[in-house]
């Protein structure tokens, strides 16, 4: 199976008013240069309409950062799969560690989010990692597959081929403390290893990300490592400069 395409997404978190992100979104229309890695923008729900106008004809593709596991209805305040599908994402995020520790998300709660992006045609990026006291404890390889497998949990092989999967230790993140590349290379092998296990016809073809304060002067050094497919970036997402960096890090 061939290399997949590096995938670069950009995870803004609660940042950026509709004002901001479409100005963000317009700008990097504007300077987006020709490139052979994937570029998304996985911006707040209420922004996602606007990003979505003014990334049109960028190359770059439109995320959200979160997904309800319910189909429509009475869920006050959520996001389902077919608005965002509407409004022209073709990424989620699930499962990000924000989420499992500020709203508790479950792997249950994760798995079924993701299982119902995939009924979509939304490809989700579905969060896993350790806490700092996992891995002080040498615990971080079984911890994190186990936290894979069971967010993954339903996801059948037919519409499985769409995953993304990012390797996000808490411990990385926003702290400026960046999981070494071999940190990054060991889990993501781990992770392929898991994946093989349940796909075994496609997992070479799902792309594996690492996040956890990647920044232009580490990016390449992580995406180089054999089956690091890619980043998931949250505070150097923001300044359309550290982008174009880490962009261009990637050609
Ligand atoms: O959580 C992250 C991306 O989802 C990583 O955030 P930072 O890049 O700010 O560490």
């Amino acid at each position: 199976m061939s290399t997949p395409r590096t995938l670069l997404a950009l995870n803004w978190k609660m940042n950026k008013t509709p004002t901001e992100a479409g100005e963000w979104a317009k700008a990097l229309q504007e300077e987006l240069p020709q490139t052979d890695a994937e570029l998304v923008v996985c911006a707040p729900a209420v922004t996602l309409s606007l990003v979505a106008a003014h990334l049109y004809g960028s190359g770059a593709g439109l995320g959200a950062q979160d997904v309800s596991a319910h189909e429509s209805g009475a869920y006050t305040g959520e996001t389902s799969a077919a608005m965002l599908k509407d409004v022209g994402a073709a990424y989620v995020i699930v499962g990000h560690s924000e989420r499992r520790t500020y709203h508790g998300e479950t792997d249950a709660v994760v798995a079924a989010k993701a299982r119902k992006a995939l009924e979509h045609g939304l490809t989700p990026i579905v969060c896993v990692g350790e806490g700092l006291d996992v891995r002080e404890a040498g615990e971080h390889v079984p911890y994190t597959l186990a936290q894979l497998r069971s967010s993954l949990e339903g996801v059948q092989p037919g519409s499985a081929e769409q995953l993304v999967i990012a390797y996000e230790p808490v411990w990385a993140i926003g702290t400026g403390r960046t999981a070494t590349s071999a940190d990054a290379e060991e889990l993501a092998a781990a992770i392929r290893g898991a994946l093989r296990e349940v796909y075994p016809d496609f997992a070479d073809g799902v792309r594996v990300l690492y996040g956890g304060s990647v920044k232009p002067d580490n990016i390449a050094d992580i995406c180089a490592q054999p089956n690091v497919n890619g980043a998931l970036v949250g505070g150097a997402a923001l300044d359309l400069r550290s982008v174009l960096s880490m962009v261009e890090a990637l050609a």
